[in-house]
């Protein structure tokens, strides 16, 4: 099945994206050892407890990396299990390169025939929007997505993301790829990532995040200080396609709060009481 009805289908539920975060800190919060071991299991937990009540999930690859193969294999795991239980699955690996070692990261990701393939990836169009190329050759070929960094939640992203090049804020061209790659292959499957912590920076930078044609991650709520206001200010008519990233605000309490975060949160930011 494309990720174009995979994503519809999974925000339609729940627009909360849960993120699989097993940062070094979280695991001794949940009492387990930083090894493959306890990689594996804080991330089965995450998934068995998003059972049936999230839909998306964000593994960020990062953390799996830092263990070298074993740690790979577990997020290839996790891709599965994830994929057995219903959901939809965006890795979060942010790559971007040359187009030549792009197509090898594309391959590596999108293609499904490949061991660590995913339903998206998030990918960095910071060498240029033709780092985006591979990416979209390969999601349209496959019926795969990708994100693509876009207003990021970091401080200092706009030193590079606010920049002008000749009148338009280089932001705002990697909207105008993505929107375009979306409109040429008839699907939305390009996605943009914006951070819940960027205030009405997309509206200054002539970003009209409404008219976009494809889904938008949202990481900053909770831990980052973005709160279900912040959502309202960034996305206005555009909240319909945002997937509301949470990590952190998630997993960092321990295993037996995960499924009353969920809860809580995604009635949060539905706007509905508990
Ligand atoms: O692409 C991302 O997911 C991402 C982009 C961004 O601008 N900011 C950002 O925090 N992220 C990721 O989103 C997650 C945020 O985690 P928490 O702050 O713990 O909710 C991390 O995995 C980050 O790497």
């Amino acid at each position: 099945m494309s990720f174009a009805h995979l994503w519809q289908s999974a925000i339609a539920r729940n627009p909360l994206c849960v993120g699989i975060d097993p940062a070094p800190a979280t695991l001794a919060a949940w009492g387990l050892e930083d090894s493959p071991e306890g990689l594996a299991s804080f991330a089965t937990t995450m998934l068995e407890q998003c059972h049936m009540e999230a839909w998306c999930v964000k593994p960020q690859a990062a953390f799996f990396e830092r263990h070298g193969a074993a740690g790979i294999a577990v997020l290839e795991s996790v891709h599965r299990i994830a994929k057995d239980l219903g959901m939809v699955v965006i890795t979060d690996a942010k790559r971007g390169d040359i187009g030549s070692t792009m197509d090898g990261y594309a391959d590596a990701y999108l293609n499904p025939a490949r061991p660590l393939a995913t339903d998206a990836l998030t990918v960095s169009p910071y060498l240029g929007t033709d780092s985006l190329t591979s990416v979209c050759k390969a999601a349209e070929k496959y019926g795969t997505g990708f994100f693509a960094l876009a207003l990021t939640s970091n401080p200092s992203g706009p030193q590079v993301q606010h920049a002008q090049n000749n009148g338009t804020a280089v932001a705002a061209q990697v909207f105008e790829t993505v929107h375009n790659f979306n409109e040429s292959v008839g699907a939305p499957l390009g996605g943009l990532v914006v951070g819940a912590t960027i205030g009405d920076a997309a509206r200054k930078l002539g970003i009209d995040l409404g008219a976009f044609n494809g889904p938008i991650l949202s990481p900053g709520y909770g831990a980052q200080g973005a709160t279900v206001e912040d959502l309202h200010t960034v996305f206005g008519n555009a909240f319909d396609k945002v997937f509301v990233n949470v990590s952190r605000g998630i997993s960092n309490s321990g295993p037996k709060k995960i499924k009353h975060h969920i809860r809580t949160i995604s009635s949060e930011i539905r706007g509905e009481a508990l």
